[in-house]
């Protein structure tokens, strides 16, 4: 029998709703937790608590403390996968940091439910039933960290929360799942073209996150210039353009040595240097502008940060987000 390591960090997956008001909450004790015995005959299970939290809540030193608990317990142990139970509002941000930050060939699977355990269709036990079952699956090697939910594989790196709270919620816009999983079996149909790991020991970068708008105006910009910026992540729009009112101040920022990477805030799609009015991508990469293609603006964010940690310079960062 296959051996798994289960961490649980929190989120609705761990969450009971009360029956007389209908909120939902952390408070009380872990009700995924106590059902995990119930699950011996799929695995031989470990499990331990890391965090008990929303995971609006998380952040990227809790992001940090996970993939290294992770680490240490592979390397104690013979595990053959790792199940990590997250909340879903940061769940591919948390993934995506461990598909960067983990080093290892056997599958991590990242899990969460969009019901809590007391609901009536709870998805939480189901999902963490199946990514125990992908966890066990010699073909999820060599892939990645997955998000495994409603019976979807997805990669951490194209995996994004679709709806506000429909159980189909998670979707991989640009390529769909890479597997999926049935009653008979673990199913992939795509394997990954490249995966990169970053050995990091801290993440100390402030990198910030801003989404352009029709008619915004330079406030912004001009703002966060005031502020100690480490990076910066341009959500912009359509191929990669922004509001002209936005380029002498961002011009401004990336004179003064501040990496500034773009994204689309599209749904699908990729940046590229097409136009060359004013704030056009042409005249952003001409500028120094780091195009970066097929993540959204959080994904982009976090390894911007974790970029941060291994190299200032901005050839490398240029190569590293190509
Ligand atoms: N479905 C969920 O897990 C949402 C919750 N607010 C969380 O992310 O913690």
């Amino acid at each position: 029998m296959k051996k798994v390591l289960i961490i649980h960090t929190g989120g609705t997956i761990s969450m009971k709703e009360n029956k007389n008001t209908g909120e939902v909450n952390t408070e009380g004790e872990h009700p995924l937790e106590e059902m995990v015995p119930s699950l011996s005959s799929i695995a031989k299970i470990q499990d331990e608590v890391l965090f008990h939290i929303p995971s609006p809540h998380m952040t990227p030193s809790h992001m940090l403390q996970l993939g290294s608990r992770i680490h240490e317990k592979l390397a104690q142990e013979d595990f053959d996968g790792v199940v990590v139970t997250h909340g879903t509002d940061t769940l591919e941000e948390t993934a995506y940091f461990l598909d960067l930050y983990v080093q290892t060939r056997k599958p991590v699977v990242v899990t969460g439910a969009m019901r809590s355990i007391n609901e009536i269709g709870s998805d939480g036990l189901y999902n963490l039933i199946t990514s125990i079952r992908v966890a066990c699956s010699d073909e999820a090697q060599d892939k990645g960290v997955l998000v495994v939910m409603n019976d979807e594989i997805h990669t951490a790196k194209n995996v994004t929360k679709t709806s506000t709270s429909n159980v189909a919620t998670f979707q991989s816009p640009q390529y769909g799942p890479i597997g999926i999983a049935t009653k008979r079996g673990i199913f992939f149909h795509h394997t990954l073209t490249k995966h990169e790991s970053y050995p990091i020991q801290a993440v100390t970068n402030n990198v910030v996150l801003l989404k352009m708008y029709a008619g915004m105006d330079a406030a912004l910009l001009r703002a966060i210039q005031q502020t100690q910026l480490d990076g910066l992540v341009i959500e912009a729009l359509g191929q990669g353009n922004i509001p002209p009112s936005l380029v002498d101040p961002l011009r401004e920022i990336v004179d003064n040595g501040v990496p500034v990477v773009l994204v689309s805030r599209c749904y699908q799609g990729i940046v590229q240097d097409v136009y060359s009015y004013n704030g056009g991508g042409a005249q952003l990469k001409d500028m120094g502008i780091i195009f970066a293609n097929g993540l959204t603006g959080p994904k982009a964010r976090i390894k911007l940060m974790i970029a941060l940690e291994l190299t200032k310079n901005k050839h490398d960062l240029v190569a590293m987000f190509a």
